[in-house]
């Protein structure tokens, strides 16, 4: 006190208070304070006692109140900032704990250790309290934070081997040994907590306190990157049993600290680190002393500080890695911008794992791992619709969505507007299928040609590799009309071909050979007289199929046409060869180099010029450089190497077919493998054949034709397609069984292709005549008996069928068989029946071929569902509905012209229905009638009756007097009875 003041912290000693004790007196005294150094007047002061004499003293203070004081003493500062300073050295005093472990260099560990059971409440308290006042055990309020009692208890050191199990307090909290050899009996103290904070930051703050040893934790904290975390976390593992103080778990415990000791000393902090869950532990196993209250409290705040640790470790850590990956820190301070490309870190780090993620996608192309890879696969599958798909064979509706990448409903739906009705399992042919691509810009190729280029190689077999012999180049003329393929035919043959016999070629074979000259030895070149140029996208492409070398011929007076550039493409897609005939040299204005020049631009460049085709000049009207080009043609020949077995069973292709009036079906086949002779069975596509006779292309009857040759053959049982492949079989038996099942095949094929783009069933037939494609409905009807047959066939004819006609394709009585289905299918008919059954197999066969069957027992019902179908066909047509008549009574100017008071005679009138104005029996006005009113009120309508004002914006001269039609235009249905 001076001078009658008092300071408030002099009263608070006086009174044995805490200073925000008196302060909260003061302010309940309104006594003006600003803190504990604050001054009052001795009368104040003599309030505060006589307020301050009911309270307890501060020793005496329970710490549960306090917190509620907080806030208010949070004001004066002073008491705040002494925390740390206060706690320090509050346990060294009253650290009664057991013999400090040699680790702990965290010596703030050991202050809380000690704490007896009394500090528990001491928390809030502590943290109020003055630094100075002794006595007090609140600093472990601190230390319940960071105890760290693990690292503690991890070491050995926790329970030393002076002190006994039994004494916790009986050694001062300095005393940090080193040494990891600790003894079996640990301590159930608590002091394993301030192990723990080794990886708080108060540790360090402990270890500068004077802790010996602790200086050694920081430099390992900072040194992590040597620290390795995984046998640390081993050897902790078992402290938190030791922790506990249980005899028995410490001796185990203890054990395994001791051998792995070392460890522990120089890893100390990973493993706080990296287990959270440690912490936790001990105070299950603690439990036994009965302090489980003060315990959760410690692993609360030593959990939220190792949780701070811990994040500051993972980052650490994560550069740990980083540095071990041999990263350096500038490669990762711009993973941003490489990461893009790729995953900076080998490392499966979660964290970094995400963003190689993202990068991956990003650039899917680059992704060299696995994971990579596999994102790329995602990218493909996501991937749109293809640009062009290759079809060698009809497919499902659903197969077909799924080549194009559209949903198999898109499909339907686009079928269903073309009139054909499917389901995803029907099988369209490839026409089919080719349009239902195209109509969503895929492109189709058929495998056709593809397969064809490949047909030469496919028919040879491994088994023929070691009968390889040279065989006679095959060769096809190609080009623009006109162009002289004919003429240079001609002109080759006639010049190779002794004459004798050439004359005796009157009938054309598709084939025939020539024999040249070549190296002294004589060789053949067999030459495909295709068609002329209308079948030239058709029979040229075929002829490519079976083509060695394609022979272009280009007119030298003409150049490069239409058919030419087609021709270049169907040989390049058929990888066959070309060789160039500029033909009409001879001509004053032909000009070879122009022909090169315009080759070049499709490809085709001259030797001479550099390139590797080759190109002659000729003239199938002089015979110009004939010869030279079948050196050529010999030439390249080698080059493609063209072998074939002629010692095994023949295999082909059919040039051509017909049926010959005298000698029945007659085929030319090139044969590609093999030798084909007399007796041979065949299958040719699906027809069965023995060679009765073969006649070559110089009209000599021959017994065997050899690879690459060509011959007519006769004794096929029915005339076979051009472009079918041929097999010989060793038995005529087997020969027959394959072609009947092929037979089969195409029977089967050809339904489905017509079922595919002509199936009609009753419910789409609407939708067929939509599309303007139905106009008539076919039929195919079978009843019980002939009478009913022709009651339903009266009856049909009575239908008006001058817009959709009634088409019965049968009608027999009987059940419906599987052939009826067939027909039907074929004809894209729908099956009627009338009092009758399935057969065995047609109902699997309607549902596999998609027709529709009707069955019917009431004549009336039957003729009923055809008619509706059928008007189901014709347009609907807009007809006038009468609403009623309405008289005018008043009209009523109004600003835009008149409104006319008006009485509905009959019916109704409704807004916006149209109206018909009539006067003296003709016609004034006839529109929509724009505004209906009752009493000033807009309405909608008005009955009968009533009486409503009428306005049209188009029209006002009304009068009294004047009729009104109201009337609404309605779509109908058009219906055959209607019509007739
Ligand atoms: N001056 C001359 N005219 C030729 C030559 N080659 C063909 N011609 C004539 O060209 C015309 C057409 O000859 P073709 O052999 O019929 O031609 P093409 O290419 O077979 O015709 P298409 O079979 O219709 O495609 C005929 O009038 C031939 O006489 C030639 O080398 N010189």
């Amino acid at each position: 006190m001076n001078n009658g003041k008092v300071r408030i912290y002099e009263l608070s000693r006086e009174l044995d208070l805490d200073n925000k004790d008196i302060l909260a007196i003061c302010e309940r005294l309104n006594i003006a304070v600003k803190s504990h150094s604050s001054t009052i007047t001795e009368s104040d002061a003599e309030r505060i006692r006589a307020t301050a004499a009911g309270q307890p003293k501060r020793s005496l203070q329970k710490p549960t109140p306090k917190p509620k004081q907080k806030p208010t003493l949070a004001k004066p500062k002073a008491p705040n900032r002494p925390v740390r300073k206060q706690q320090i050295l509050e346990i060294r005093r009253h650290q009664p704990s057991p013999p400090r472990p040699p680790e702990s260099r965290d010596s703030s560990a050991s202050p809380s250790a000690p704490r007896p059971a009394t500090d528990d409440g001491a928390s809030g308290d502590n943290l109020r309290q003055p630094p100075s006042r002794p006595g007090r055990p609140k600093p472990a309020i601190r230390a319940p934070q960071k105890p760290v009692p693990r690292s503690a208890e991890a070491s050995p050191a926790s329970s030393s081997p002076s002190s006994p199990s039994g004494s916790p307090t009986s050694s001062a909290p300095q005393i940090i040994q080193p040494k990891l050899v600790s003894p079996p009996s640990r301590s159930q103290t608590p002091k394993p907590r301030s192990a723990k904070r080794i990886s708080g930051p108060d540790d360090r703050i402990s270890t500068e306190a004077g802790t010996g040893e602790p200086k050694a934790k920081p430099t390992l904290l900072k040194e992590k990157p040597s620290l390795k975390p995984k046998p640390v976390i081993e050897v902790r593992r078992p402290k938190p049993a030791g922790t506990t103080a249980n005899d028995s778990d410490v001796d185990e415990s203890g054990s395994d600290e001791v051998n792995e000791g070392p460890v522990l000393v120089g890893a100390p902090r990973r493993p706080d680190v990296r287990r959270p869950s440690a912490p936790t532990r001990p105070p299950k196993r603690g439990k036994p002393r009965g302090e489980s209250e003060e315990e959760e409290m410690r692993q609360k705040a030593s959990k939220n500080a190792t949780k701070k640790r811990r994040a500051q470790r993972l980052d650490e850590d994560e550069d740990i890695d980083e540095l071990e990956s041999g990263l350096s820190k500038d490669s990762m301070s711009t993973p941003i911008n490489i990461s893009l490309m790729r995953p900076p870190k080998p490392k499966s780090r979660q964290t970094q794992a995400k963003p190689a993620t993202v990068k991956s996608r990003s650039m899917p192309s680059r992704g060299g791992s696995s994971r990579n890879n596999r994102r790329d696969r995602k990218v493909e599958v996501v991937e749109e619709k293809p640009e062009l798909i290759v079809l060698t064979n009809g497919l499902t509706v659903h197969e077909l969505a799924q080549e194009i990448k559209q949903p198999d409903t898109e499909v339907i739906k686009f079928l269903f507007f073309k009139g054909i009705a499917t389901n995803i399992n029907q099988t369209l042919d490839i026409p089919t299928a080719k349009m239902v691509a195209e109509a969503f810009e895929v492109e189709v190729e058929t495998a056709e040609a593809e397969s064809e280029a490949k047909k030469t190689t496919e028919m040879l077999d491994d088994a023929d590799l070691e009968n390889l012999k040279q065989r006679p180049p095959v060769v096809t003329i190609m080009g623009h009309v006109d162009h002289g393929k004919t003429s240079l035919l001609d002109a080759i043959r006639k010049a190779k071909v002794a004459s004798g016999e050439a004359g005796g070629i009157t009938q054309h074979i598709g084939a025939y050979h020539v024999d040249v000259e070549h190296d002294g030895n004589k060789r053949q070149v067999v030459f495909l007289d295709t068609p002329g140029h209308e079948a030239f996208t058709a029979m040229r492409a075929r002829g490519t199929r079976v083509t060695d070398i394609a022979v272009l011929v280009v007119a030298a007076d003409d150049g490069v046409r239409p058919q030419t550039i087609e021709a270049i493409s169907h040989a390049k897609a058929a990888q066959v060869p070309i060789v160039t005939a500029i033909n009409k040299i001879d001509k004053e204005t032909a000009s070879a180099d122009r022909v090169k020049q315009e080759l070049m631009e499709h490809g085709l460049v001259p030797e001479e010029w550099g390139g590797d085709s080759i190109m002659v000049p000729v003239s199938a009207i002089t015979g110009e450089n004939l010869d030279l080009l079948l050196e050529m043609l010999l030439l390249q020949a080698e080059v493609e190497d063209l072998n074939a077995n002629p010692d095994r069973l023949a295999k082909g292709t059919v040039i051509e077919a017909n049926l010959d009036k005298a000698r029945g079906p007659v085929a030319t086949l090139l044969i590609q493998n093999g030798t084909l002779r007399i007796g041979d069975s065949m299958v040719v596509g699906s027809v069965f054949g023995k060679v009765r006779a073969m006649i070559d292309d110089r009209l000599n009857r021959v017994e065997a034709a050899s690879p690459s040759f060509a011959v007519e053959v006769l004794g096929l049982n029915d005339v076979p397609q051009a472009g079918d492949e041929f097999e010989i079989f060793a038995s005529e038996k087997e020969a027959r069984s394959v072609a009947d099942d092929r037979a089969t095949d195409q029977r089967q094929s050809r339904i489905q292709q017509s079922l595919a783009s002509r199936r009609v069933t009753l419910n789409t037939l609407s939708a067929q005549a939509q599309e303007g494609e139905l106009k008539e409905l076919n039929i195919l009807l079978k009843a019980d008996v002939q009478g009913s047959i022709e009651a339903i066939l009266a009856s049909l004819q009575q239908l008006p069928q001058d817009e959709v006609q009634i088409r019965v394709l049968m009608a027999a009585p009987g059940e419906i068989s599987e052939t009826d289905v067939d027909l039907a299918a074929a004809s894209g008919a729908v099956i009627i029946g009338f009092n009758t059954t399935l057969a065995p197999g047609a109902q699997q066969a309607s549902d596999r071929l998609g027709v529709d069957i009707q069955d019917y027992d009431i004549i009336y019902k039957l003729l009923e569902d055809i008619e509706g179908a059928m008007e189901g066909l014709l347009e609907p047509e807009l007809v006038e509905e009468d609403l009623g008549e309405v008289e005018v009574r008043a009209v009523f100017p109004v600003r835009k012209g008149a409104v006319a008071g008006c009485y509905v005679l009959s019916g109704k009138v409704t807004r916006n229905c149209k109206i018909r104005v009539m006067r003296g029996g003709s016609q004034v006005y006839e529109g929509n009638l724009d505004s209906l009113k009752r009493m000033r009120d807009d309405v909608k309508e008005v009955a009968s009756g009533f009486e409503c004002g009428i306005g049209v914006d188009k029209f006002s001269n009304w009068q009294e007097g004047d009729r009104i039609n109201a009337f609404k235009m309605v779509t109908k249905r058009r219906t055959l009875a209607g019509r007739s």
